[in-house]
């Protein structure tokens, strides 16, 4: 694992967003085609904003969610709508976005129709970026949840989560779909969640925080990129 820390959330938007423009130039020159796998909650905004204006071949590239709440596309806490009107916007309106909220009722069987719709998705994964809760989820493998176990130890590529200290069933790439990437990024803004990412680098039980088996390997790198003041 790798900290690289920025001044603020100005220098570290940009910066962060050329480093991942960078991945995904060098594997569309290798191979003709890029994948990137983002997360939602509130820290990607600002980063999605500076990342859609670079100019790459955006039409070559694969964008998909590493995970979803189960809301329709219009609720305030739907990760596809953030990123719909912020990342595919400007030069990335072009990318395809290969969607994992379907239009069944329920998380709950609706796995293989999401892994449908990641049958387009260059695997490995060229760039994937996580986010960390307070309680150390990440994508929506929640320590809280029933399904925390199958979410580490399934083959399968998603798997339906109901969290029961967040809202929303929701629908996660499983540990070992986000560990078949060439490149991780832990993107985390304030001390707070440094303070999580410290707790979790100070033991090893990943069933009471998840994030420690994506920090605790050693088959994919993984870069904490990390400022302490948002502006
Ligand atoms: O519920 C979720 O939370 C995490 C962290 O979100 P943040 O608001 O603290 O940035 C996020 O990475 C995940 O994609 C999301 O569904």
């Amino acid at each position: 694992m790798n900290l690289v820390e920025y001044k603020d959330t100005n220098e570290l938007n940009p910066a962060f967003a050329e480093r991942v423009a960078g991945l995904l130039k060098d594997a569309i020159k290798a191979k003709g085609c890029a994948s990137l796998v983002v997360s939602g909650g509130s820290t990607p905004l600002p980063f999605f904003k500076a990342l859609s204006q670079i100019e790459l071949a955006w039409d070559k590239v694969t964008i998909t969610l590493a995970d979803e709440r189960w809301v329709d596309a219009d609720h305030k806490d739907s990760n596809t709508s953030l990123v719909k009107n912020n990342l595919l916007q400007n030069n990335a309106a072009v990318a395809t976005f290969a969607e994992i909220k379907t239009s069944e009722a329920s998380a709950f069987g609706a796995e293989a129709s999401v892994t449908a719709s990641l049958s387009g998705l260059p695997q490995p994964l060229d760039v994937l970026i996580l986010g960390m809760g307070e309680d150390g989820h990440t994508a929506s493998l929640f320590p809280c949840s029933e399904q925390i176990a199958e979410g580490f130890a399934s083959d399968d590529l998603v798997i339906a989560v109901q969290p029961t200290t967040a809202p929303h069933e929701r629908m996660s790439l499983t540990l070992k779909s986000l560990l078949n990437a060439q490149q991780i990024f832990l993107h985390i803004v304030g001390k707070s969640k440094k303070d999580v990412l410290d707790k979790a680098l100070a033991a090893d039980d990943k069933f009471e925080m998840p994030i420690r088996a994506i920090l605790q390997q050693n088959d994919v790198p993984v870069d904490v990129i990390y400022t302490e003041t948002k502006l």
